[in-house]
């Protein structure tokens, strides 16, 4: 607007008469159809000519949008990074890529203060007031235009303070209470009027100090302060507009006002965090507190922050964990509730630090050793990275899983790093040279993860490497002699060639032929050895274990340990749809598989070929991936004269984002994970009358995606398939989380609840 007016002082309306906003149509309607862009798009619509973009930052513009009901609501979350540093997150919550962004350019002076007060009043975001070590409190105040994006100083507070709540009244900022400098600040507040651009102060005896949660209800504010250790007593008052006084508030009303509040139409909700996170609403006309339902403690990291939007709480944990519940359809009764859906978190934070996940699992390792039992560390190292999942361990929760004994777990500990539990593990007597069935030492896997620290351990304990492997070191070699090949069965066809059931040492393993058309170009033999190197050197309970290559070998040969129970593929073609509990169960194993080669170090290991058909299982039923990093291979087909995707349809498990040949990351599998979990639960792959090029396709351009009956699919793992086959690479979770979420959906089932599947919500 400044820019406009000053511009026409220079040219003037009579010289240059004003250009339409849009050829052909008056302004008036042509304001209608660009009001009715959305909000995402404002950026772009900016860019296109000088009207536009003044438009677009001006009082009419934000008037017309509102009066068409066509303002959008965003949120601001201010946070503080590692670095203690304020930052500020921006949540589109209908766009269909919702993810937390950072804004970039915060007040500088601010960045490193606390107790700032943080409000939205119309398109402009306030940030007020805070104060340092260094600084006593503050009355500076800055002002973030949404429409043109961009920070201000604005009128300063009446009184400098921090740590006070902010509300909106009547179209006005309120800032209580709080600290300031002088003991007249706590029990004083200021308005701040939009119109007149000013703040005035008032103060009040009555209002309390430490002001812990504040809310707006029924056109009054009520603010609370801590509750008593002692009493538990909940301590509020209200503000009386009419009076401008504050007063005690309704005593039964405030005594559910436990945790964070948030009003949707006018009713009061109320997350109570004392023990896991519980919706409570005030019912206003019973006068009394009613349960909503529990949300699951791996979905929000408390404590939490309450936002409404429409008939939607969004609940905003550490890390910017976000919960979305919408209130109408969240029925009550206390139950586990499921929240409407969930924004992932922005993929480049984790802000929890590694060696309280390491501690965690050395807990556990404690326990079970001095049991004398066999040990559970995987589960914990899938868990440890939420602080709700430690807490309900803690409690005696036991991690349902496998058990390990004393060697196997000691191997696990050095391929994974955990140095405390491997010191542990060497107390308690385990042999520091224990070998595994492959041959190799605890060191010998320290080594190839190149875990500096346990290496050391080891060493100093007399850990000797008889494999020698590293990360230079070429394939285990397999002598020929070794292995029967003439009593081989024939198991199956790939991509690669055949796979033969053969004998090494009297053991069964499988032995995967490669075709000639690789084998005999050396660049490919080269690039597919390396690619087995990789393989050689993981150890997991959910990867297939690679063996070794066969030595002096006129054909490329390699072995691994051999599943009797065939892949996922024959599995789902024999026994059709699974049962919930199992196909759960196999997910889990998947995605732990996966979370190991995710979390490879010092590179992921991205599958790129996750299909039922890579997915094995073995005699007591666990699955376990195999053939990842192979595909890379199978993406030069033209080179190496062969095709992995159409005969064994690779491209029904394809991400869009492949298919289109863009860059990709470690969410590729996430979506091909999705797709398998699936057809886990239809019992086959969706679009059986389609080529999978064609259904790739479809994925890539159309968005189509398999359609999710509410008979089948439960509310919790539909939210769970639409988040990991989102469009949004950055917008699927890892695997990391997909435990986490699947394990919370089997407890429950386990609990004995069970799942009853309906349109909207699932009841448990
Ligand atoms: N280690 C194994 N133990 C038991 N059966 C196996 C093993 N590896 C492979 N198979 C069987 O052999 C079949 C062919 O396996 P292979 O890995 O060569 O190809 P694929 O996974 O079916 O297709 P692609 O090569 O395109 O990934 C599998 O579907 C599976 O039934």
């Amino acid at each position: 607007m400044d820019n406009l007016e000053g511009e026409s002082e220079v040219i003037g309306p009579m010289e240059r008469p004003q250009e339409p906003l849009i050829y052909g149509l008056p302004d008036d309607i042509a304001l209608l159809c660009l009001a009715r862009v959305p909000r995402e798009y404002h950026t772009v619509l900016k860019f296109v000519s000088r009207r536009w973009r003044d438009l677009v930052h001006s009082e009419e513009w934000h008037t017309c949008r509102r009066k068409h009901n066509l303002d959008e609501t965003w949120i601001y979350a201010l946070c503080r990074d590692k670095f203690e540093q304020v930052c500020c997150y921006v949540l589109d919550p209908s766009s269909s890529r919702r993810c937390w962004k950072q804004m970039r350019e915060l007040p500088s002076r601010s960045l490193l203060r606390k107790g700032v007060g943080f409000e939205v009043l119309g398109k402009r975001l306030y940030l007020m007031g805070g104060c340092r070590w260094s600084e006593d409190a503050t009355d500076e105040t800055y002002c973030y235009d949404a429409a043109n994006n961009s920070w201000t100083e604005a009128n300063p507070l009446s009184t400098a303070r921090c740590y006070f709540a902010c509300q909106v009244l009547d179209q006005k900022i309120y800032a209580i209470g709080g600290l300031g400098l002088n003991s007249s600040v706590p029990q004083s507040w200021d308005t701040f009027d939009p119109c007149t651009n000013s703040w005035s102060s008032h103060s009040d005896g009555n209002i309390i100090p430490e002001i812990e949660d504040s809310f707006v209800l029924g056109g009054k504010i009520y603010i609370r302060c801590g509750r008593s250790a002692v009493t538990n007593h909940v301590y509020a008052v209200v503000y009386e507009p009419s009076s401008g006084t504050w007063q005690h508030a309704d005593a039964d009303m405030i005594s559910g006002w436990q945790g964070p509040a948030v009003v949707v139409d006018e009713t009061l909700y109320v997350l109570d965090e004392s023990s896991g996170t519980r919706l409570t609403m005030w019912d206003k006309d019973l006068r009394e507190w009613m349960a909503i339902g529990r949300l699951s403690p791996l979905l929000t990291r408390p404590p939490c922050k309450l936002v409404a939007v429409g008939k939607s709480i969004y609940v905003i944990g550490k890390g910017r964990s976000t919960v979305v519940v919408d209130v109408s359809n969240a029925g009550n009764g206390g139950g586990m509730m499921y929240p409407n859906s969930r924004i992932p978190k922005n993929p480049s934070s984790n802000p929890t630090p590694a060696l309280k996940r390491l501690r965690f699992k050395a807990t556990l390792a404690v326990q079970k050793i001095d049991s004398g039992g066999p040990f559970r560390l995987l589960q914990c190292a899938s868990k440890g990275d939420k602080a709700g999942v430690i807490q309900e361990l803690e409690k005696g929760v036991e991690p349902n899983g496998a058990d390990y004994d004393r060697r196997t777990a000691l191997h696990l500990a050095s391929s994974e790093g955990w140095t405390e539990v491997v010191v542990l593990l060497l107390e308690k007597g385990a042999d520091v040279n224990s070998l595994d069935r492959w041959g190799r030492t605890p060191l010998s896997d320290a080594r190839s993860f190149r875990h500096h620290e346990v290496c050391k351990i080891l060493e100093a304990r007399g850990g000797t490497d008889p494999v020698g492997v590293d990360s230079q070191a070429p394939c285990f070699e397999i002598d020929h002699s070794e292995v029967v090949m003439d009593e081989a069965t024939l198991i199956g066809e790939g991509a690669y060639g055949e796979v033969y059931l053969v004998k090494w040492r009297g053991t069964e393993v499988a032995a995967k032929t490669i075709r000639s058309s690789i084998a005999s170009n050396p660049k490919a033999k080269n690039t597919f050895l390396k690619e087995l190197s990789l393989w050689q050197r993981l150890r997991h309970p959910n990867i297939v274990q690679f063996l070794g290559v066969l030595k002096h070998s006129d054909r490329l040969i390699f072995l691994t340990e051999y599943l009797r129970n065939g892949s996922l593929y024959d599995i789902l073609k024999k026994k059709g749809r699974l049962d919930l509990q199992t196909a759960i169960s196999y997910a889990l194993d998947i995605a732990r598989g996966m979370n190991y080669l995710h979390e490879h170090k010092p590179h992921a290991i991205i599958h790129r070929d996750l299909t039922p058909r890579n997915v094995l299982q073995d005699e007591a039923g666990r699955l376990k991936v195999t053939d990842f990093g192979l595909s890379k291979l199978a993406q030069e087909k033209d080179s190496y004269g062969y095709k992995m995707t159409g005969g064994t349809g690779s491209y029904r498990y394809m991400a869009p984002e492949v298919y289109r040949r863009e860059s990709y990351g470690k969410s590729v599998d996430v979506f091909s994970f999705a797709l398998i979990l699936h057809e886990m639960l239809q019992g086959g792959p969706s679009n059986r009358t389609e080529t999978a090029e064609e259904v790739a396709d479809k994925r890539a351009y159309e968005d189509s995606r398999p359609a999710l009956s509410s008979f089948i699919y439960p509310e919790p793992i539909k939210m769970l398939l639409k988040e990991c086959w989102h469009k949004n690479p950055d917008c699927r979770p890892t695997f990391g989380d997909i435990i986490l979420q699947l394990e919370g959906i089997e407890q429950e089932f386990k609990n004995g609840r069970g799942m009853t599947a309906c349109s909207s919500c699932v009841v448990l």
